[in-house]
């Protein structure tokens, strides 16, 4: 898997490389970003190559080499331009209009064989306009942890960014949060877009209502294909916008994540997540959870991301009403409410077993099991695996059988919200014919995967890279997820 300096290849016989690029952002004009310059790194070594998503790109992974990684997305050699793009954000309430690409550009677009244009963008890469005083750098643990959370996410059918690929870079950096000097990489990320909410605030911060409409259509065009002949567009779209939001939040919720920096600079104008710095999954459900450390008023902890993305969408209005009447946003965004409940009790449902939302039972069933999960502060997503791993026709017989042989169980005791749940957990499967377990079963293995990143699970595969450079713990982790 890793690699070491290597001759330089030609351009044509890299298919990194020799992918079709398409120039859809820097059609728009200079307006939107600055040309910069990648780091020249002293070291190149392939720590994560993400086979798993070539194919989308028209790659086998067979026809890509190791080194070919390196040349294009460490040496970062034949191509450019490169973009810093330009954008400001709400940061912890606070209008910031000092953001922008300040350790990453847009390295190019390709259209995968899905139809859809993707961003290879970079994090790491050096400093750009944007860097204010940072280092453009990213650590070697921030990149391990940025691949993980999007594998974990991805897995758990949430709407995300992948990783590409991440090389390790052979920097010493210094930050105040890990252990100093730290180890360095560059990360390449594909995503749907690298426009922000905050590209828009920006524009209205300038006083550009031309620009806001020139990427409103743009965003609309490629992202929003369905909408570009409707005669009431730009309501659609943030219609539809709202949706994605909602049904993406709903998404982090069950999968149990905090995205820990809810700034209106991470949130994607595609409604899929990205950005993933000092987030955590929860281990036990709990409201208040906060992932991060500097979070001290609890701003973007777990309970509060649906409210916080409501409020995110509440003011991208400002820039919006140049192009979209208000009655319409206001329209749009009282949708926001229903869309987030049907998607989190669908997706709820779904980790319990049911794959159809019709269930009779399905609110009282989804009421206990969360109150059930608060109360016992037993780990969230043990609960799940466990009822995965250990489901069994049996559990029709008697409510006493329901989660039988689960290593969670005895921790649980006998409480009476325990029992409760037993009973109607029982109940709904004997609904069920006997030859219908084994889609439940199926089912509850889909959606909850035995494997999981609470933060000790991130220390245990990080330990071994950093006594004795052991990559192996990571590697068998991500392929838990794929
Ligand atoms: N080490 C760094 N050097 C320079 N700029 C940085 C550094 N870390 C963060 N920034 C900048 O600070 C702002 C907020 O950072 P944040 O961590 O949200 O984004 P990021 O992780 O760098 O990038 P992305 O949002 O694409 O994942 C951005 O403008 C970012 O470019
Ligand atoms: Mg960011």
């Amino acid at each position: 898997m890793t690699l070491a300096e290597t001759p330089n290849p030609t351009t044509s016989s890299n298919p990194l490389l020799s992918l079709k690029y398409e120039s859809a952002l820097e059609s728009l004009g200079n307006d939107y970003y600055d040309e910069v310059a990648a780091e020249e790194f002293p070291q190149h070594i392939l720590r994560w190559r993400n086979n798993a998503i070539l194919p989308r790109l028209g790659l086998e992974a067979t026809t890509v080499k190791d080194e070919d990684f390196i040349h294009a997305f460490g040496k970062f050699q034949s191509r450019k331009p490169f973009l810093a793009l330009r954008y400001h954000g709400y940061q912890f309430g606070e209008y910031n209009p000092h953001l922008g690409d300040g350790r990453g550009f847009l390295y190019g677009q390709v259209r995968g064989i899905d139809g859809e244009l993707y961003d290879f963008g970079t994090k790491g890469s050096g400093r750009t306009p944007y860097s204010r005083g940072g280092d453009g750098m990213l650590t070697l643990k921030g990149g391990v942890r940025e691949v993980l959370a999007a594998e974990a996410l991805h897995r758990l059918g949430v709407k995300t960014s992948r990783c590409l690929s991440m090389i390790e870079t052979g920097l010493s950096l210094w930050r105040g949060d890990e252990p100093s000097p730290t180890r360095s990489s560059v990360m390449i990320r594909m995503s749907k877009s690298h426009i922000r909410f905050g590209t828009f605030e920006r524009l209205h911060y300038l006083k550009r209502p031309d620009l806001t409409q020139k990427l409103l259509d743009h965003v609309i065009d490629e992202y929003y294909p369905n909408l570009k002949n409707e005669d009431d567009k730009y309501a659609l779209f943030y219609a539809e916008l709202v949706k994605r939001v909602a049904e993406l939040v709903a998404q982090w919720m069950a999968a149990g994540f905090c995205h820990a920096v809810l700034n209106t600079d991470n949130m994607s104008i595609t409604g899929e997540s990205f950005d993933y710095g000092p987030y955590a999954f929860i281990p036990s459900y709990d409201l208040y959870f906060t992932a991060a450390y500097f979070d001290y008023y609890r701003r973007y902890c777990y309970g509060q991301q649906p409210s916080i993305c409501h409020l995110n969408l509440e003011l991208l209005q400002e820039p919006l009403k140049a192009i979209i009447d208000l009655a319409d946003l206001h329209h749009g965004l009282g949708k926001f409410a229903e869309y987030y409940h049907l998607e989190y009790r669908n997706l709820m449902l779904k980790k319990l077993g049911f794959e159809d939302s019709n269930l009779a039972e399905g609110d009282d069933l989804l009421d206990l099991t969360v109150t059930f999960l608060k109360d016992s502060q037993i780990n969230y997503h043990q609960f799940f695996a466990d009822m995965a791993q250990t489901f069994s026709i049996k559990w029709r017989d008697e409510p006493g059988l329901v989660m039988n042989g689960c290593e969670i169980v005895p921790s649980v005791g006998s409480s009476n919200i325990f029992d409760n749940w037993c009973l109607l957990y029982h109940k709904i499967l004997n609904n069920f014919d006997p030859e219908q377990m084994q889609t439940i079963s199926q089912t509850l293995a889909k959606y909850n995967p035995q494997a999981n990143l609470l933060r000790p699970v991130i220390e245990s595969i990080w330990q071994p890279i950093v006594e004795s450079d052991n990559w192996q713990p990571f590697y068998d982790l991500v392929k838990g997820f794929q």
